[in-house]
């Protein structure tokens, strides 16, 4: 297959490194010249712009969109959509919002898969979890990506209809703010507890057969090891938010409790009004573990 591949960045990249891998062609845009250099250096064919990737595709053309959700998945759909037809698939593997997913699959003459993407950098090496929504058709076509991308065939399913990717992105989200909030507020009573502890020793055998261990205790396990057990100077700042907020947005409207992962984020939103002295511990694990999963800058004193 061939697949034009839009936004170059963390995880874009690694859609490029992972369908070439598998045996397919791609053809590599982004903003950033730079980007696109390295998709071509790993074999791409590189596009000056979106007109250019989409001419060199040919018929039935398969693209998948990797870059921030919100306005840059809508100017370049706008740009794609002259030249898109319904036989042609557009696959969005960012943290879009599922109500603009189903507004675009309503407006592109495209078939459109929102897909959300779990995994992170890691899943350079991995392949990710992948979360569709949209016409079944569609998905169907797009599986030998699919199998390449995610970690294989069990790595990702049709949810449902369009939307419905997205929504289940947004809700895993959304238990990653609350698991995080978990386990940073267990290490701040074992940090400030009775005991001098190695929290890295702690990590580690929770690690090994604890009914807790997980991929983000490996991760507070890594932060323990490279920052120590008193995460050195790891701010008590944690940004992002959009996924979590909307996850409790929907809660509500459904009314649905979902106390734990509201207190996860209104943890975050705290983190953010602080004064700059030393803060809670949690916060600071959350804030290291988020470059942990998906490289994203450390705040730090
Ligand atoms: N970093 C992570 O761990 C994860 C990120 N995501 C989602 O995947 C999407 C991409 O994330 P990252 O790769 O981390 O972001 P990034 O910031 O590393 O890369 C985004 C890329 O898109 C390019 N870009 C921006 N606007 C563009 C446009 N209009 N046309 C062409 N290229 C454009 C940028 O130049 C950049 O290279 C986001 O929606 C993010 O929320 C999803 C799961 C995990
Ligand atoms: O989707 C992701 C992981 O699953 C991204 O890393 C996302 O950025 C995490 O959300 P936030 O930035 O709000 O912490």
């Amino acid at each position: 297959m061939q697949l034009g591949v839009v936004g170059l960045g963390r995880m874009g990249q690694i859609v490029v490194d992972r369908v070439l891998a598998a045996g397919h062609d791609v053809v590599a845009f982004d903003l950033d010249v730079a980007a696109v250099a390295t998709a071509a250096d790993a074999g791409a064919t590189p596009a000056e712009d979106l007109d250019d990737l989409a001419g060199r595709l040919g018929d039935d053309k398969r693209i998948w969109l990797m870059v921030p959700a919100g306005e840059a998945v809508d100017a370049t759909l706008e740009e794609l959509d002259p030249r898109l037809d319904g036989d042609d698939i557009v696959v969005d593997g960012g943290n879009s919002h599922f109500e603009d997913s189903v507004r675009r699959a309503e407006s592109t003459d495209a078939a459109y898969l929102d897909c959300g993407t779990s995994g992170g950098p890691a899943g350079a090496e991995l392949g990710f979890s992948l979360m569709v929504g949209g016409p079944g058709w569609a998905y169907d076509a797009m599986t030998p990506v699919f199998d390449g991308v995610a970690t294989g065939p069990a790595g990702h399913d049709r949810m449902g209809p369009s939307g419905s990717g997205h929504y289940v992105k947004m809700v895993h989200n959304g238990v990653e703010y609350a698991l995080m909030q978990a386990y940073g507020e267990g290490f701040e009573l074992l940090a400030d507890g009775r005991y001098d502890l190695d929290l890295e020793a702690v990590a580690r055998t929770w690690n090994n057969g604890a009914v807790i261990r997980s991929w983000l205790l490996e991760l507070c396990e890594e932060a323990f090891r490279e920052e120590g057990s008193e995460l050195g100077d790891v701010a008590d700042h944690v940004a992002g938010g959009s996924t979590g907020t909307w996850t409790v947005q929907e809660a509500l409207e459904q009314e649905v409790p979902v106390p734990l992962l509201y207190q996860a984020l209104a943890e975050r939103f705290g983190s953010r009004a602080t004064d700059g002295g030393p803060g809670r511990f949690s916060r600071r694990l959350a804030n290291r573990l988020r470059y942990g999963f998906g490289r994203h800058e450390v705040a730090r004193r």
